[in-house]
């Protein structure tokens, strides 16, 4: 981050003195601190992999600016706790502070769920570091888990599909990442959200020829014809699609629009980005196909093609990004415990998650899979992120009492 001092930044080590939540609140304050836009993950990737290091129990290895560090030892069932390191970029909120209560800052349904405490305000504060930093705590003081544990924090997870950091790790080292089952901290307000919907993301191209603004007719505007394209948009109405008993919300939503060259030159392009979240009960193939039909032949890196059906029938389409969706998965046994254990210490019951996680990773591997965070998923990537500590504290006490013998 231009600007930024070069010297590492540290996360302390956890004292045995100290309170859950007194350490707690240092390492996510720590982390908070340190500026983790995707592709610029490395100083934190250090501070983690320092800090996992430095605990003398853990075999700690590295791929890119992905930690994952192994606590094995023939337990017989094995447990992979996973979250990201970067975060969406940054929009007037870093550097994070502390909001102490009162503060007109903090949002009233965080006050109301969490009266008279601090709360930690910034980028990433749910989305995920609140999280990331209850795995950190949990490396340093689960002494006899239950399970053998392998902890991954990887880098490259808001991005396109090809950067993303597991990805990478599971490409270049397959026989470094297994086990019988796995939880993503992707914010979860500490309930459990089974599955995900799937992404796509693709460019509708308009086309149209460049001329002076004051002689139009010389020209064909293509932002004009774009018009065509959010017209569609908006007449989509969202799904909600029930899966294995739960119920994910579709959308399919413009994101960026960009086109023309000049303030006096009609626009020969024209590019309408567009996000569409489809539910686990469709493959990516189905949900290629209801945006730009069957045979329209859009692939990644490929170029443009004319939609032959779907929602974007008669446009060209560029593809982007591609990410499957996965099904809840919520009947391996120990899903089920899980599910049990964060019933009776919070009351809720399993929702569907709607973002794209990496349990689809997981789902491929085989290897089933949760979410299971702190912090609302509701507040990721807008403005106003934070997270209270008690949701730190509470996510904590969750995994230790489920991971210890
Ligand atoms: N390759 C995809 C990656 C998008 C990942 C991102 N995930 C989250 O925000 C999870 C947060 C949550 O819902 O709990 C997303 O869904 O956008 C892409 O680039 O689109």
């Amino acid at each position: 981050m231009a600007g930024m001092a070069n010297e590492q930044q540290m996360i302390d080590p956890v004292d045995p003195d100290e309170t859950a939540q007194a350490a707690l609140s240092r390492i996510f304050a720590q982390i908070m601190g340190m500026y983790s836009v995707s592709d610029d993950e490395g100083p934190l990737a250090d501070a983690v992999e320092i800090f996992l290091d430095s605990l003398g129990r853990l075999r700690v290895r590295r791929h890119g600016d992905t930690v994952i560090a192994d606590d094995i030892a023939g337990r017989g069932q094995h447990v992979v706790l996973a979250g990201h390191l970067d975060t969406v970029p940054v929009a007037d909120n870093f550097p994070p502070r502390w909001l102490e209560p009162g503060d007109p800052l903090i949002r009233e349904d965080i006050a109301q769920e969490h009266p008279g405490e601090r709360v930690m305000w910034g980028r990433g504060a749910t989305d995920m570091k609140a999280s990331d930093a209850v795995l950190l705590y949990l490396a340093a003081t689960l002494r006899e888990p239950k399970y053998d544990l392998t902890y991954i924090l990887y880098d490259h997870e808001e991005v396109s599909a090809d950067k993303n950091g597991l990805r990478r790790l599971i490409e270049a080292h397959p026989d470094w990442v297994g086990g019988d089952f796995a939880i993503i901290a992707e914010p979860t307000s500490c309930g459990i959200e089974g599955g995900c919907n799937g992404t796509i993301r693709f460019d509708v191209v308009t086309h149209g020829v460049a001329a002076h603004s004051a002689r139009a007719w010389m020209g064909d505007n293509a932002i004009h014809k774009a018009a065509e394209v959010l017209d569609r948009l908006q007449a989509y109405e969202p799904q909600d699609v029930l899966v294995d008993g739960l119920t994910y919300r579709e959308g399919v939503n413009a994101t960026l629009i960009s086109g023309g060259t000049g303030t006096n030159v009609i626009p020969d392009e024209c590019r309408v980005h567009v996000n569409y979240r489809f539910a686990p009960d469709k493959t990516l193939e189905q949900a290629k196909a209801l945006m730009m039909g069957q045979e329209c032949g859009a692939q990644l890196g490929n170029g443009e093609h004319k939609a032959t059906g779907g929602m974007f029938a008669g446009f060209d389409i560029e593809m982007r990004d591609e990410s499957p969706s996965a099904r809840p998965g919520m009947d391996s046994p120990l899903t089920t415990s899980l599910a049990a254990l964060v019933k009776e210490r919070t009351g809720r019951d399993p929702q569907a998650k709607f973002g794209w996680t990496d349990v689809a990773r997981f789902a491929q591997l085989g290897i089933p899979a949760v979410n299971l965070g702190a912090g609302s998923a509701l507040l990721a990537h807008k403005r106003d992120e934070q997270a209270a500590i008690s949701d730190l504290t509470l996510l904590a006490d969750i995994l230790q009492e489920w991971l210890s013998a």
